[in-house]
């Protein structure tokens, strides 16, 4: 087994920070010391003089080839994890879809084929029930048991992936039986579809209308209403992609009580906002994502709750589709521009900009991006840090290399970036994915296939 030193550089992990040299010994990291202080011999040394080394991201929050609004998600697993090992993370949790009318195992056995054989990185899955049903929640257990421990529930999108609130609760009861931690997209969508109506028969068509109708009380009503179903349940919940404010006050007083309620966002709710939807033309359509974005007045909320931990979590949310042919399929309709954003490869990027810009600390970084969704998701202590035993999933991370952030450059298969022409200070400069080299001093090594499916542990957040 390949033994690599990396030297030099300052490790950074969620909870300290410290000069290292850091031995990797197969998939694994061996030991930390002193610099100068062993004598350790190794088949590679990696000088990360003046870098960070810091444990790879885990996004916990990505849909390669999901299937919406009549197309597909245009990255690949192939493409996008890819992607992900250029912008520093080893990881993903991609959501596996249960086919309407049929069994979780058909949505699950179809995603393990999409991405077996072809990831560059690490890879796990949840699971979205978009039927919960007797016969659904008794496979809940046996998923559970494959490790696919987390399950996805729509309280948007009627129709399509959309669950009432009996389903929900009985996904809740399901979960908490069997240590599952359900996760709510958190939007009134039976509201939100009245308003959408409303619009378009005003003549609202225009992409900045999807932010206008999807209001913001409209995701803090199902917030609070998924909050008391898990109270009900007394099952821990997961709130995935947090947008506006009332939402985060919601979290924070269930928090304030001591109850399991967890949240996430995402960087384009932090970078972004309903400015971008009310671009010129159709420019919006490139912006429009569920939850939407928000006007900038949320993000001070956004950030304040990463700072107090009623955030607990920065994923993606990656769900590209291209501007031309798949963005288009909603000119003269906003409703029909199938939703989601690329970012999988500048999370990492955006959130060291965000510690530069004095938004949250440098451990606080690997915290919400690495350790944090490690743990919520069962994969801690194999990722999400860099201590001895830990899989050798090792960023060297230069925290001066100035860069713009463009379609022309990035890797994520999707012609257009919601960054263009933004300016990070910090990049990746090396990557390794279980001891092997993915990036090489911004050089792609790695190869489909090194990826592996890995199954996660039940949820274990220490609170
Ligand atoms: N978020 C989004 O707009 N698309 C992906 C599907 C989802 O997470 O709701
Ligand atoms: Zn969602
Ligand atoms: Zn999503």
């Amino acid at each position: 087994m390949a033994r690599t030193l990396i030297t030099g550089g300052l490790v950074v992990t969620a909870s300290d920070e410290f000069h290292a040299e850091v031995l990797l010994d197969g998939e694994r990291i061996a030991a930390l010391a002193a610099p100068g202080s062993q004598d350790w011999t190794a088949d590679r040394v990696i000088d990360a003089a003046g870098k960070y080394v810091i444990p790879g991201g885990v996004d916990a929050h990505t849909h390669m080839e999901l299937p919406f609004g009549g197309t597909f998600a245009s990255d690949t697993f192939e493409t996008g994890t890819r992607a992900a090992a250029w912008g520093g993370t080893t990881t993903i949790v991609d959501f596996a879809v249960q086919p309407k009318g049929e069994a979780l195992r058909v949505g699950l056995d179809a995603w393990h084929a999409k991405a077996d054989g072809n990831c560059a990185i690490d890879y796990a899955f949840h699971m979205i029930m978009s039927d919960v049903n007797e016969s659904t929640l008794r496979e809940m257990p046996g998923l559970v048991e494959q490790g696919v421990t987390s399950f996805k529930l729509f309280m948007a999108y009627p129709g399509v992936f959309y669950s009432d609130d009996g389903q929900i609760l009985r996904a809740m009861q399901q979960a908490g039986d069997t240590g599952g931690l359900i996760m709510t997209h958190a939007e009134n969508g039976i509201a939100i579809d009245v308003l959408v109506e409303q619009a378009l028969a005003r003549g609202d068509t225009d992409p900045r209308h999807h932010g206008e109708v999807r209001r913001a009380l409209l995701e803090a009503e199902a917030t609070h209403r998924a909050i008391q179903l898990a109270r009900v349940a007394e099952a821990p919940l997961y709130v995935v992609h947090v947008s506006a404010e009332e939402a985060v006050a919601e979290l924070t007083a269930a928090r304030d009580q001591g109850l399991p309620v967890f949240g996430e966002t995402c960087p384009q709710y932090l970078f972004l906002s309903a400015d971008n939807l009310a671009e010129p033309g159709f420019e919006g359509a490139k912006y429009v994502c569920s939850t939407p974005l928000r006007p900038k007045e949320h993000q001070a909320a956004l950030w304040r709750g990463l700072r107090t931990d009623d955030l607990q979590v920065v994923s993606t949310d990656h769900c590209p589709f291209c501007f031309t042919g798949q963005k288009e399929l909603g000119r003269g309709d906003f409703s029909k521009i199938p939703n989601g954003l690329p970012g999988v490869e500048n999370r990492m990027d955006l959130l060291h900009q965000a510690v530069l810009d004095g938004h949250i600390s440098r451990r606080r970084w690997i915290e919400i991006a690495c350790a944090a969704p490690a743990r919520m998701f069962g994969l801690h202590p194999r990722k999400g840090t860099i201590a001895p035993g830990a899989d050798a999933d090792v960023v060297i991370y230069d925290p001066h290399a100035v860069q713009t952030l463009s379609a022309e450059t990035h890797h994520m298969n999707v012609d257009y970036s919601a960054y263009e022409g933004r300016t990070v200070t910090g990049q990746v400069e090396t990557v390794l994915s279980r001891g092997e080299v993915v990036i090489d001093r911004r050089t792609y090594v790695g190869r489909a296939g090194h990826g592996r499916f890995v199954p996660r542990a039940t949820f274990q957040y220490p609170g």
